[in-house]
């Protein structure tokens, strides 16, 4: 690639750089657009390309931790608002990119990035991996069983109480899953902007506080040929610390008058809210798709950080053109993993091994369609032990 340059975003270029992601994400960068996302688009940790004066390129990132499978948190950066200008489009500028920005993150210490793919062709070749996945459900009101867990009540926010409370509760409420992260303040900086107007937010109290809360909005489905249809609720957001929490929110979302369809997209892997319902088929599952794409920033680091399953030790070898520091042979096993020159049981690429990293995808999966290369099939079973997690991972944050 030539004629580019790339360099960290200066103050001042903030709003030049938001118009090549508005327009090449079809968006139009009003003033009024622009004053309500200045806050959430800082230069600091963002990198744009340039000809001459002119901003054509962008990445960013912020500054937040992750759940990893074992319970801990590491650094992460959540990567957001990459374009490149329609006209300067295959040339490699994304590619110079992703590559100053990884240079960045392992500089500042984050052992991982995260993303959420706009298309999922885009990011494997820079080494991140589908790391979770989310299913979309469309329920159609209808009765709960009697033993769904039940309890406590639920009550609407005005927009201020909303703004106020809601990143207070999703901190206390914790990263409960592999995969979740947190929401630092200039994440809030932008959904308090969804918080006017449409969207409506719930919060459910239970025996020892507030323990969930959902963000929905609804949209008419009344036609002339239709006229008493009413409703479709869209969840935006929702989030409970358990499932007595989790039940009363569905139970408050199904229950709102001339609703006849609720759409619930994101949803993790094991969402039992159709199993609650006396009619478990009012619960059609409508898409599984990829939520959060990873990148191993630091392959020692994040290894060294999750739990493991049981089984006996396997040994990976990691080849990562991007990221050298991470190419080497790794341990695995129950007690914890090191680096080791024995002869490698499988080889990944730092794709496939962000893929397995969080428990969603299995090893013996991968290897069966050519993804793993197999030294030793013996060591593909304890591999699906070892990566296994007690619960799918899943982020449940937009950014
Ligand atoms: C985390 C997020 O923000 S997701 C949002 C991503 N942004 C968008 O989707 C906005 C619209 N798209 C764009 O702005 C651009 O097309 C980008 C950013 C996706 C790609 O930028 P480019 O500068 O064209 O990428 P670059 O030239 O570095 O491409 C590198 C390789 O990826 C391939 N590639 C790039 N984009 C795509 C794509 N959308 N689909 C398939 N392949 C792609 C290129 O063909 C090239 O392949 P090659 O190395 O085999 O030749």
């Amino acid at each position: 690639m030539t004629g580019y340059e790339i360099r960290a975003l200066a103050a001042g270029e903030e709003r030049a750089a938001f118009e090549v992601l508005g327009r090449a994400l079809h968006v139009t960068v009003t003033d009024e657009l622009w004053r309500r996302r200045a806050a959430s688009f800082p230069a600091e940790r963002r990198f744009g390309a340039f000809t001459g004066e002119q901003v054509v390129g962008v990445a960013g990132s912020f500054a937040a931790r992750l759940a990893v499978p074992g319970g801990k948190t590491l650094p992460a950066a959540a990567v957001d608002g990459v374009a490149v200008r329609a006209d300067h489009t295959r040339r490699g500028v994304l590619t110079a990119l992703m590559a100053a920005q990884l240079a960045d993150c392992g500089r500042r210490g984050d052992v991982l990035a995260t993303l959420h793919a706009s298309e999922a062709t885009i990011y494997g070749r820079f080494g991140y991996g589908a790391a979770t996945r989310g299913k979309t459900v469309r329920i159609t009101p209808t009765a709960f069983r009697d033993d769904a867990p039940a309890g406590g009540t639920v009550r609407l926010l005005t927009t201020a109480e909303a703004r106020e409370l809601l990143p207070g509760l999703y901190a206390e409420m914790g990263l409960t899953r592999p995969g979740m992260i947190e929401r630092p303040e200039v994440w809030w900086a932008h959904a308090r902007e969804r918080l006017i107007g449409e969207h409506q937010v719930a919060v459910h109290t239970g025996p020892r506080g507030d323990d969930g809360f959902v963000l929905y909005r609804t949209e008419a489905r009344r036609t002339f040929d239709h006229p008493n249809r009413g409703a479709a609720l869209v969840v935006q957001d929702l989030h409970a610390t358990n499932t007595a929490a989790a039940a009363g929110l569905w139970r408050f979302l199904l229950r709102v008058d001339l609703v006849s369809e609720v759409h619930a997209p994101g949803r993790p892997l094991d969402e039992p809210a159709g199993a609650m319902l006396t009619d478990p088929r009012a619960c059609a599952v409508t898409g599984v798709d990829d939520d959060t794409w990873l990148r191993l920033v630091d392959v020692p680091a994040a290894l060294a950080a999750r739990s493991w399953g049981p089984g006996e030790p396997v040994v990976i070898e990691v080849t990562d053109p991007q990221l050298p520091g991470n190419t080497g042979r790794y341990r695995l096993s129950p007690t914890g993993t090191r680096s080791t020159t024995a002869a490698a049981d499988l080889r990944v690429t730092p794709e496939t091994l962000a893929m397995l990293y969080l428990g969603d995808a299995r090893p013996s999966t991968l290897a069966a369609i050519g993804r793993i290369d197999v030294a030793d099939p013996a060591a593909l079973p304890h591999a699906d032990t070892l990566f296994v997690t007690a619960v799918p991972p899943w982020c449940g944050t937009g950014f």
